[in-house]
């Protein structure tokens, strides 16, 4: 068996996003992915996903081309690869990372966020050349199938008039009765069994309002609500509690640890949080503070599934809780993060995920949710086959778009209905 990597494929892509709105703004009609393809002497193939915004695909081409010659089985080896790959100081000096919304960016961060689709890509040829799935080159699984929950959007119905884009069936939800409409179909399409509203888009009334609709139409169901930093301690405070009796968790509601430590010691309810402990270094300070008391991995963050099994074990040690963030992704990330979060043992919480939201796809099949679940393949790699033809059909997208559409940017795309709209300052409530 030759395991030395022949040929690295890198194919930028634009997939259709909803209206689906946030603090900052809206989504834009179609939204960059990256897809990385991985392929051995032996012509083993494996696939893996990032982010797809210039300031990935930039380190992304270079890092590439180090690979081609070394051993698909070098997993390690792809860190240091990393430090050696340069990223442009102006892509991230004193920048507010929009399409994550993990706080500020720094380089590292832009590695790691590189260097998960390459492992990915990397395990998934592994695991085809071995005959092993992803779940068993991590140890093995503890779980068939990974719990996941609906992620509920306010939203528009269409994107704003004129604008190019892919339509859906959701339908509007701007209030109460529309964000149970939405969490009701997502309960009958996928099974999800607990809600996550993303918040910081109406005043915290507005947003309490509709979290205490959910609890009414779905009594008993953990809920919870996720406005991205936007709300300042004091209102993080009356919101916690406001909704203390039917909150899960509340995610991120001031920005940084030290607001989120100040919530935390003037509330029961348990924080989570994707945007104050985002990287290794991060933790130390917001653990001892007890800023947090569960954190939401993101394989995409943390530089790939190992690395994500690192921060378990640091978060079982310390106990707090673990589970998972979800943006914008397809199905081959979908199958990443369903594999790693089968070999966690201390998932204590529903994972997110956006998924429900891409109507297209790469792959041959879509992963389907039943009962809110995604079984665990045990079929070789990841257990997802690439459709050529809808891969290139959404970089033929990307190619032809002028580059508006590039660099994810949710005020832009506000700004196509609100033309003074800037990006709140924060907190904005
Ligand atoms: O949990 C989160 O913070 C997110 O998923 C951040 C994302 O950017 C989400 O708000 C989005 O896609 O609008
Ligand atoms: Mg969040």
């Amino acid at each position: 068996m030759n395991l030395t990597i022949a040929d690295v494929r890198l194919t930028p892509i634009l997939v259709a996003d909803p209206p689906l709105l946030n603090t900052q703004g809206v989504h834009q009609p179609y939204t960059p992915r990256l897809i990385v393809e991985v392929v051995t002497a032996d012509g083993v193939t494996g696939v893996g996903e990032t982010y797809g915004d210039t300031k990935y695909l930039e380190p992304a081409r270079p890092f590439a081309e180090k690979l081609k010659g070394r051993q698909v089985s070098d997993l390690n080896g792809l860190f240091v690869i990393a430090d050696e790959v340069s990223v442009d100081d102006s892509r991230v000096s004193g920048q507010v990372d929009v399409g994550g919304l993990r706080g500020v960016q720094t380089a590292d961060k832009l590695r790691l966020s590189v260097v998960s689709g390459f492992e990915v890509a990397c395990l998934d040829a592994l695991g085809k050349a071995l005959g092993l799935p992803v779940h068993a080159l991590l140890g093995g699984k503890v779980r068939d199938a990974v719990e996941y929950s609906a992620y509920l959007f306010y939203r528009w119905a269409d994107h704003p008039e004129g604008v190019a884009c892919e339509k859906d069936d959701w339908g509007a939800a701007v209030d109460p009765a529309g964000v149970v409409e939405q969490a009701r179909l997502f309960k009958e399409r996928y099974g999800f069994t607990s809600f996550k509203l993303k918040g910081g888009v109406f005043p915290p009334d507005e947003e309490i309002a509709a979290v205490r609709a959910l609890a009414d139409a779905f009594p008993g169901h953990p809920l919870r609500l996720d406005p991205n930093g936007a709300w300042s301690v004091e209102t993080s405070l009356k919101v916690a509690k406001e909704l203390g009796g039917v909150l899960e968790y509340l995610e991120d509601p001031a920005l940084g640890v030290s607001a989120m430590a100040e919530v935390s010691a003037g509330t029961g309810v348990p924080l989570a949080t994707n945007m104050c402990v985002t990287t290794f270094a991060e933790i130390k300070e917001a653990f001892s503070r007890d800023a947090v008391q569960v954190v939401l991995s993101d394989h995409h963050y943390w530089g790939g599934l190992r690395n994500t099994r690192q921060l378990a074990a640091i978060c079982r040690t310390f106990g707090v809780g673990v589970s998972m963030h979800s943006n914008t992704h397809l199905g081959i990330s979908l199958a990443a993060m369903t594999h790693v979060a089968s070999t966690v043992p201390n998932l204590q919480h529903a994972c997110d995920s956006h998924y429900p939201w891409q109507s297209e796809d790469v792959l041959t099949r879509r992963l389907t949710f039943e009962g809110g679940r995604v079984a665990v393949s045990d079929a070789p790699g990841l257990g997802v086959e690439l459709d050529r033809e809808k891969l290139q059909f959404l970089h033929r997208r990307w190619l032809d778009d002028d580059g508006a559409l590039r660099e994810r940017d949710d005020a832009a795309a506000m700004r196509v209905a609100e033309p003074g709209w800037v990006t709140p300052s924060v907190p904005r409530w």
